[in-house]
């Protein structure tokens, strides 16, 4: 694809210092979010054996995040877009301090699932805002490392939340409340980073520094069907490979390991993390190498063919699990590095947090579903250690759709590629 960035940028930009200490502040604040969104796993077994919370209780305390999002995201995007990334990120990240604190200071199962169906409703905004502040700060420059280290400076907060139990082991020795209200201490952090964003963001905006400006946008439906042909093939290529990636690596994958490949369960948890782990450090350095050589969705496609390529290795290949965890490494590295900067590109500024919540309005839908159905080709086909050949149907899906996303990086390379595209698009975006 060219380089050439479609964004109305104002002719004056905000001082290099400013934009880096925000991008400081709004990556203090993922971090926050991600390690309060991963707290539930570590304490899983514990609320089993202190709470009697059966495996359906604890699911549910995951999958309530995202079942509101099917819908509420798109709110949340247009919202961005009508009050700004400053406010959204600061409102939603006390929203998602009251969900929190309400999951781990509740004294029953109920009130613990509110706490976290509040943290979803604000946790996927305040990702959106978040992504919205980085654009506003880098549009014209160094966009794609500087998203990619907010990103890492996130992943490091889930990878935080996996090793909590190393880390804060005397808090988990005292049983399952102390590292949720760990974790809401965490989120505290996140919304005083959010503050310190919000008030440092009112200089630059007001002096029109921004592509966004200080007056709220107002929604017009009819934008929703406005998006160009670039920016759908890039949502299908979202819903594609974040449904695979998510819920292979995020449910099944240490199952998997464990009844295919003969790990103990630690050794297929550890080899699971290090996908976060090589995210840390991989995506801000692809975010960098796609800003110098000014190209994104050939490394798109590149990314996202790795994820079929590490499947089919992982499932056919008689090679060390090592062959498919790299692959899948880089593949989860490089394609958010880019994925997020050329969305931005493809769209106008004013519309950016509409463009993503339609986007993740699809993802959640999409990561949901994948559950779903390979939990239910697992059953049919009778998937365990007795009989690994059972997760043939599972990996066939995943296999599938992960190719269905490469097609869709094909597609979008092909259409995006033409130079001037994204620029009448986003121009006609702006009007
Ligand atoms: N916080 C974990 C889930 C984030 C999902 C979100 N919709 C998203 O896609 N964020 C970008 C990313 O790559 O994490």
């Amino acid at each position: 694809m060219s380089s050439t960035p479609p964004r109305t940028l104002p002719t004056a930009q905000p001082p290099r210092a400013t934009a880096w200490l925000i991008g400081a502040l709004v990556a203090l604040a993922l971090f926050g979010n991600y390690y309060v969104y991963d707290s539930i796993g570590p304490v899983a077994d514990l609320l089993q054996s202190q709470r009697g919370f059966s495996d359906s209780q604890v699911g549910l305390l995951n999958a309530i995040y995202s079942l509101p999002n099917v819908v509420l995201i798109l709110v949340g995007g247009v919202l961005v877009d009508r009050f700004g990334a400053a406010r959204m990120t600061l409102w939603t990240a006390l929203v998602c301090l009251a969900g929190a604190a309400l999951t781990a200071f509740s004294p029953n199962f109920s009130g613990m699932a509110t706490g976290r169906l509040l943290f979803g409703i604000g946790a996927e905004t305040f990702s959106i805002a978040t992504l919205a502040a980085i654009a506003d700060y880098f549009g014209g420059r160094s966009l794609a490392f500087a998203m990619g280290l907010a990103l890492a400076i996130g992943r490091l907060g889930s990878f935080g939340a996996d090793m909590s139990p190393t880390w804060f082991a005397a808090a988990y020795a005292q049983g399952w409340q102390p590292p949720l209200a760990i974790a809401a201490g965490v989120a505290a952090t996140s919304l005083l980073a959010s503050l310190a964003y919000w008030w440092l963001d009112r200089g630059p905006r007001r002096a029109g520094l921004l592509p966004t400006g200080a007056k709220a946008e107002k929604f017009v439906w009819r934008d929703l069907l406005h998006f160009g042909r670039a920016y759908w093939y890039l949502l299908a290529l979202c819903v594609l490979w974040y449904s695979v990636i998510l819920a292979f690596r995020s449910t099944y994958s240490i199952k998997y390991f464990q009844h295919v490949h003969g790990l103990d369960l630690a050794a297929a948890g550890q080899m699971n993390s290090y996908v976060f782990l090589a995210a840390v450090f991989a995506t801000p350095a692809f975010g960098w190498l796609c800003d110098r050589l000014r190209r994104y969705a050939p490394f798109l496609a590149f990314g996202a063919l790795l994820l079929p390529i590490a499947l089919a290795v992982m499932a056919l290949a008689p090679w060390s699990l090592w062959v498919s965890t790299a692959l899948i490494g880089v593949s989860f590295s490089l394609v958010p590095a880019v994925m997020w900067p050329l969305a931005s590109r493809l769209v106008a500024p004013s519309r950016f947090g509409t463009a993503i919540g339609l986007m993740w309005v699809a993802q959640n839908a999409g990561i949901s579903g994948a559950n779903l159905l390979a939990g239910w080709l697992n059953d049919q086909a009778g998937a365990s250690a007795a009989n690994p050949a059972g997760y043939g149907p599972m990996m066939a899906f995943f296999g599938t759709a992960s190719l269905l996303g490469f097609a869709c990086a094909l597609l979008l390379w092909f259409t995006a590629g033409r130079r001037h595209h994204e620029q009448e698009q986003a121009s006609r975006d702006a009007a």
